[in-house]
């Protein structure tokens, strides 16, 4: 496999705090950069030896919604509100209630009963993203080039009908809502279904490990077969990580939606480093199906390639 530098660009940069370098104080840097390959796109190395169970890097989420069957989950950060005072409900912390108070307060201007609907009714969660991404681009707490950086996954037409009904559902909610036009004028359909695209290559379902992480060095498995998502969320820099049906990397979050990079096993420097998308468990021709249906990719993996 031949790589080739890839130029951050100034988006990635402002999106992705560990690759700053500017203060004395600033924590090192991650033993990671990413290159471009020949064969999957982008991709992330080992700039050094990384030995198994280090922690690589964290990161937080570019954008993160609770699931509807989550109701104890923080609306900002998703970790369980369960033992917090109410008064500070939905949100887990004073920090969660003022870091989301710009977005939240526009999402409370809209009456969402029509779009939440139209979610329930064909199983969608990926919509709920575009709307907190959207409330966050008026609040001005995120840019509207937020997710340009991440690859899109191809649609059919048919994906690209559906999601016009969403679009229309989300910007009725906000106009009647009198939301300025120059507030929403980054919100056309092109705007819409980019993001949707960009969201269902990228996503992650966030299930929480909490105290029992200590028996999750293999959670790459474990955290797919758990039922329970308390949500979903889009990163930046976890989002470069390539698949593997044989992983040297896992992602798992413990107590909120910070994602936690984690080696699996020792790791050369130049090695590139690779997460499971699915349950590693299935067999292969399980295992491409969910790949290819959900991703829109044939695996190159070498397990793959050897009919594991
Ligand atoms: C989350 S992105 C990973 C980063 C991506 N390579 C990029 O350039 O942004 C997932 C995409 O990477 C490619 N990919 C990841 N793992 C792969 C694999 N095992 N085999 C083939 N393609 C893969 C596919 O195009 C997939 O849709």
């Amino acid at each position: 496999m031949v790589v080739t530098p890839f130029l951050l660009t100034r988006r990635f940069f402002k999106t992705s705090f560990y690759f700053s370098f500017s203060t004395a104080t600033a924590p090192p840097p991650p033993p990671i950069r990413v290159g471009l390959t020949e064969s999957v796109g982008r991709a992330v190395f080992a700039t050094r030896r990384i030995a198994a169970g280090d922690l690589i890097h964290t990161a937080s989420p570019a954008v993160c919604h609770p699931s509807t069957t989550a109701p104890a989950a923080c609306y900002s950060c998703l970790a369980n509100t369960n033992s917090r005072p109410q008064q500070l409900l939905p949100f887990c912390t004073q920090h969660c209630h003022q870091r989301s108070k710009g977005y939240y307060d526009v999402e409370m201007k809209a009456n969402w009963v029509a779009f939440d609907d139209y979610c329930r009714t064909h199983g969608l969660k990926y919509p709920f993203l575009v709307k907190r991404l959207a409330c966050m681009v008026i609040s001005g707490d995120a840019g509207s080039d937020t997710l340009d950086i991440l690859q899109p996954a191809n649609l059919t037409l048919e994906m690209v009908l559906q999601m016009e009904e969403g679009f229309v559902l989300l910007r009725n909610a906000f106009t009647k809502a009198l939301i300025a036009d120059e507030h929403i004028a980054f919100l056309t359909k092109q705007w819409y279904i980019n993001v949707l695209a960009r969201i269902r290559i990228n996503a992650f379902r966030i299930d929480l490990a909490g105290g029992l992480y200590e028996d999750l060095l293999s959670s790459a498995v474990a955290t797919v077969k758990a039922e329970a998502a308390v949500g979903n969320a889009v990163y930046i820099l976890p989002s470069f990580y390539n698949h593997d049906c044989d992983p040297n990397a896992h992602i798992i979050w413990i107590d909120n939606a910070d994602a936690k990079l984690k080696a699996l096993r020792d790791i050369d420097e130049g090695e590139e480093l690779r997460i499971c998308y699915i349950d590693a468990s299935l067999h292969r021709d399980a295992r491409q199906e969910l790949l290819f249906r959900g991703f829109g990719f044939q695996c190159n993996c070498s397990r793959c390639l050897h009919g594991d």
